[in-house]
């Protein structure tokens, strides 16, 4: 029997267009014999649109939002339309939820909480995790009181800094001084992030990461390697060989290097001693178990020069484009990608069941 699997991507989120080069190289990697697979995309305005059933690999991004959009058999949804979507015909019963979403409404536990309340099991990591992952205060305040060792920072509500930006400025330079990192509390990709080397930039800096969210994040700056890990899991999780990012002829990872300009090399297995990456992964599953993740998360780092290493984040639902690091550490740990995709919907599966057990009267 094949397994009926419900992709969902795009999403009302600045991270929209990596989520759909997520999922095309998701459906060039699925096994269409072991999979039906359901497209569902998701306007950046938030509008869900249900398409008709894949019959192979997508090759572009405009076919996948097309899919529905103007196929024959696509049903127009909001959120809310969904859930009484699935017990229809053209979406009905999916076995597993993909939701393959990043940044907010999306990587943050609100589809998470909409799939569990239909009881539909989805791939990765719950309510609790997802939305404590995304924000990263919460996700360094959880850290920090489980002993992980990380930058120092400050954070910032909008209306805070709309009150006395030069008392905020103040803060940042108190307690952290030049460079630091300003970023939007919840968002990834390295969308609204900027380096800051004066209070000038700064002020540059809050006003762009403000566009983004009404909560940011400062952190202080660190000159260090960038190691990654992948972990996969339930309530044994395990990690991947290390990955070490190295950015060439750009100040930092920002999105241009990521996506646009091929200006980053990705070196796996990431050359460091043996003892680090037992020390690196002793700290990703303590963090994994720390947010009380489930199914997987890329865990990234820092190495300073003086050999310590510094959780930087978490990504609960990290990209898995063709450059991206999660599926590569993988590949080189000895999974090839359709059978992590298997794994992750395997996982999936299994804390479904498990959540079955839990009783609700007494
Ligand atoms: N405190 C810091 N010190 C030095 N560099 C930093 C710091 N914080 C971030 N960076 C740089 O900015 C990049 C993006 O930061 P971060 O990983 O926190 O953002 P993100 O938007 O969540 O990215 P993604 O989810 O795509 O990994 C890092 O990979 C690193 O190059
Ligand atoms: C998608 C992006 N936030 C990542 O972690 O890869
Ligand atoms: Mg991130
Ligand atoms: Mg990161």
């Amino acid at each position: 029997m094949k397994m009926r699997l419900g992709l969902l991507y795009g999403g009302k989120s600045a991270e929209h267009k990596v989520s759909l080069q997520t999922a095309l190289a998701v459906t060039k990697a699925l096994d269409f014999n072991k999979f039906d697979i359901f497209p569902v995309y998701i306007t950046v305005e938030g509008q869900w649109i249900a398409g008709k059933q894949l019959t192979g690999p997508a090759q572009s991004v405009e076919e996948l939002k097309l899919l529905g959009g103007n196929g024959e058999d696509s049903m127009s949804l909001t959120a809310g339309m969904f859930a009484p979507a699935v017990s229809e015909e053209s979406t009905k019963s999916f076995d597993v939820i993909f939701p393959l979403l990043h940044g907010p409404n999306g990587e943050d536990g609100t589809v998470q909480g909409m799939l569990e309340l239909l009881n539909l099991p989805y791939v990765g990591n719950g309510v609790l995790a997802s939305s404590a992952g995304m924000d990263k205060v919460i996700m360094k305040n959880i850290f920090a009181q489980a002993g992980v060792p990380q930058v120092d920072y400050v954070w910032f509500t909008r209306k805070e800094w709309q009150k006395d930006a030069e008392q905020a400025y103040a803060k940042v330079e108190e307690k952290l001084g030049y460079p630091c990192f300003v970023k939007p509390a919840n968002l990834g990709s390295s969308v609204g992030i900027s380096k800051c080397t004066s209070k000038e930039e700064l002020d540059k800096a809050f006003a762009e990461a403000f566009q983004f969210d009404r909560k940011i994040i400062v952190e202080e700056g660190v000159t260090a390697r960038e190691i990654e890990v992948g972990v996969l899991g339930n309530d044994d999780p395990q990690c991947s060989v290390a990955g070490e990012i190295v950015p060439m002829d750009v100040d930092f990872y920002d999105y241009k290097a990521k996506y646009e300009d091929g200006t980053t090399g990705l070196v796996i297995p990431a050359e460091i001693p043996e003892a680090k990456y037992e020390e690196l992964k002793e700290l990703a599953i303590k963090c994994y178990q720390a947010l009380d993740c489930s199914g997987l998360v890329r865990a990234d780092f820092f190495l300073t020069a003086d050999g310590k290493l510094l959780m930087n984040e978490v990504n609960t639902m990290p990209g898995f484009t063709p450059f991206s690091m999660f599926p590569l550490l993988w590949q080189h740990t000895g999974v090839e990608y359709p059978q992590l995709i298997e794994k992750l919907v395997n996982l999936a599966i299994e804390r479904h069941e498990e959540k079955q057990q839990i009783k609700h009267s007494f």
